[in-house]
């Protein structure tokens, strides 16, 4: 494109996870011109970005919008939902902890009108990611990590797992393990193979027909009618523009952006628009329904003796284990901190140890029953959207009972060697807590996210009334319109999603590429 001219074949709107690796592949083709629009800058040369072990540092900064949610009566109300604001999204200041769905996931899908998402199609495209995803290498593995990884194994019987997607790349999965986490990384520098480093980095000085609009933000989606025509935005220096799409929108802003962003064109349930004032343009009652997350809690313990410094991301370990035998999933995951990841903590008045003094594990519950929500609080695009998870609300009692079962495996544990000889004393919940009762109570308002809001444009089967899009990602009722994010998971992948992400961005690609053929 030259000059003035904000016409493209495709407009993409978040280069992030999913939008870094459409807009590689649709301009893998010479003629086909695309621009994205992203809200950040970009992350070439941003160390603070591009060190994995930096983290931390990214969350609640300038590069983060920070969503918070609503009063959450049976949870925490406190929770900052940290969503990133620079190329690559969530995947330029998230760990990198890398998992592939379960074929069970993907039956879900199915199971749910999402036609073509089966196992075997899904893996096929997380086949095909360029980020470089290995397990954690032997000189990033610390003692601690792998004393706690034995005393996992003696203590609930499950097998010490070396690779965990090679369990799940080529069927069979797992039910249940324990062992160093896969990332996505390269061991050598320790920096990202983020969606941007893997998918944008190689290309973005070399391929013409790809244009880039940084610091940028996308306030409305542009209708002829029915059709989606391109995107009104906000520049860097004030200017208000609108970029023009010849063949498609594609909205892969994330799973709360995404839906403000529909909802903010009017786009939406009729009802909800209308209390806000906007003009209805298509009234579609699944945008911001179905929002879901993986709930954590924490246990804290002070330790004997230093933490070791090797580490990817101070976050190495993981643990699935598996309750129910009626499905072959494991239905509990722990993390592990080998620092004091205290926010929650400390709010509630315990003492956190020092940096190097500290292990925690974070049980959240893979499948979690509860079901949120997100709606626009006014018409002004600036003014964030409100998110009610509605943590612990399910009617069962499923999420808080998963979080108590997993801070009891947490305490055996602790009492196993190797890793019993690491502790000096549990910090948090602390030996106070003990029924059930209680570790609920401390359980749910210590309570955090893993960060993985997903489900709120959800695809789904044509008689479905609350899905968004079609299993090709069409918006329903609408042309020239798809989404590709986590928003568009119909139900939520066990382990953690950005794999899932990237392969949604992968087979999103196909998609528009067959439409455009034929
Ligand atoms: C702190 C943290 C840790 C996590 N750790 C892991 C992990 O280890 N493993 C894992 O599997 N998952 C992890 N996740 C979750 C995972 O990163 C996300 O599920 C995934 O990256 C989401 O991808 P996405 O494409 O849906 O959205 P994003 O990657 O968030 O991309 C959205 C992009 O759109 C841009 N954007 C939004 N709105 C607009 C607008 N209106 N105009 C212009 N641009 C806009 C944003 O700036 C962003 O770049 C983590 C998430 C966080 C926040």
């Amino acid at each position: 494109m030259s000059g003035n001219d904000r016409t493209y074949d495709y407009v993409i709107v978040g280069g992030g996870t999913a939008g870094s690796v459409i807009a590689n592949r649709l301009t893998e083709d010479p003629s086909v011109s695309v621009c994205v629009i992203e809200g950040g800058p970009s992350d070439r040369g941003l160390d603070r970005v591009l060190n994995l072990r930096e983290w931390l540092g990214l969350l609640e900064s300038d590069l983060d919008y920070g969503y918070t949610t609503t009063e959450q009566p049976r949870g925490n109300s406190h929770i900052v939902h940290s969503r990133a604001r620079v190329l690559g999204g969530c995947s330029s200041h998230n760990t990198l902890i890398s998992f592939r769905p379960f074929a069970e996931d993907l039956d879900e899908w199915v199971a749910a009108g999402a036609e073509g998402w089966d196992n075997a199609t899904v893996q096929s495209y997380a086949d095909r990611l360029k980020n470089n995803i290995v397990p954690i290498a032997e000189k990033d593995r610390n003692d601690l990590v792998k004393d706690w990884v034995q005393a996992s194994a003696k203590a609930t019987g499950v097998p010490v797992v070396e690779d965990f997607n090679a369990k799940t790349s080529h069927g069979g999965g797992f039910r249940d393990g324990v062992g160093f986490l896969s990332i996505s990384y390269d061991p050598y520098t320790g920096q990202r193979s983020s969606a941007s480093v893997a998918y944008l980095h190689p290309i973005m000085d070399v391929r013409e027909n790809l244009a880039l609009m940084l610091e940028t933000w996308a306030e409305r989606i542009v209708f002829d009618g029915d059709r989606a025509t391109g995107v009104e935005a906000v520049t860097a220096d004030g200017e208000r523009v609108t970029v023009s799409a010849r063949s498609e929108v594609i909205l892969s802003a994330g799973a709360i952006d995404t839906p403000r962003l529909m909802l903010l064109s009017g786009v939406g349930p009729k009802g909800d628009l209308e209390q806000v004032g906007i003009d209805v343009r298509h009234d579609l009652p699944g945008v911001g329904e179905n929002l879901m997350d993986h709930p954590e809690s924490i246990i804290m313990w002070e330790t004997t003796r230093d933490v070791p410094d090797e580490t990817v991301m101070h976050s190495d370990g993981a643990l699935f284990i598996r309750r129910d035998e009626s499905d072959p999933r494991p239905d509990l995951m722990f993390h592990t901190y080998q620092i004091p990841f205290d926010d929650n903590t400390k709010r509630l008045g315990y003492e956190s140890p020092g940096w190097k003094r500290a292990m925690c594990m974070t049980p959240n519950i893979p499948r979690s029953r509860s079901r949120g929500k997100l709606w626009l609080k006014s018409s002004d695009p600036k003014e964030k959207p409100a998110l009610d998870f509605r943590y612990f609300t399910d009617p069962d009692g499923y999420d808080e009972q998963t979080i108590v079962d997993g801070l009891k495996i947490a305490r055996r544990i602790a009492e196993t060697e190797p890793f019993k000889s690491w502790i000096a004393r549990e910090v948090a919940p602390g030996p106070d807590v003990v029924t059930d009762e209680q570790l609920s109570e401390y359980g749910r308002r210590a309570a955090h996210t893993v960060y993985h809001p997903a489900g709120t444009c959800k695809m789904g089967a044509a008689d479905d009334a609350a899905a968004v899009v079609d299993p090709k990602l069409r918006v329903r009722g609408l042309r020239g319109l798809r989404i590709a994010d986590a928003s568009v998971f119909p139900t939520m992948p066990s382990p953690n999603p950005m794999v899932t992400v990237l392969a949604v961005g992968e087979r999103a690609a196909d998609l528009i590429r067959a439409d455009r053929a034929s």
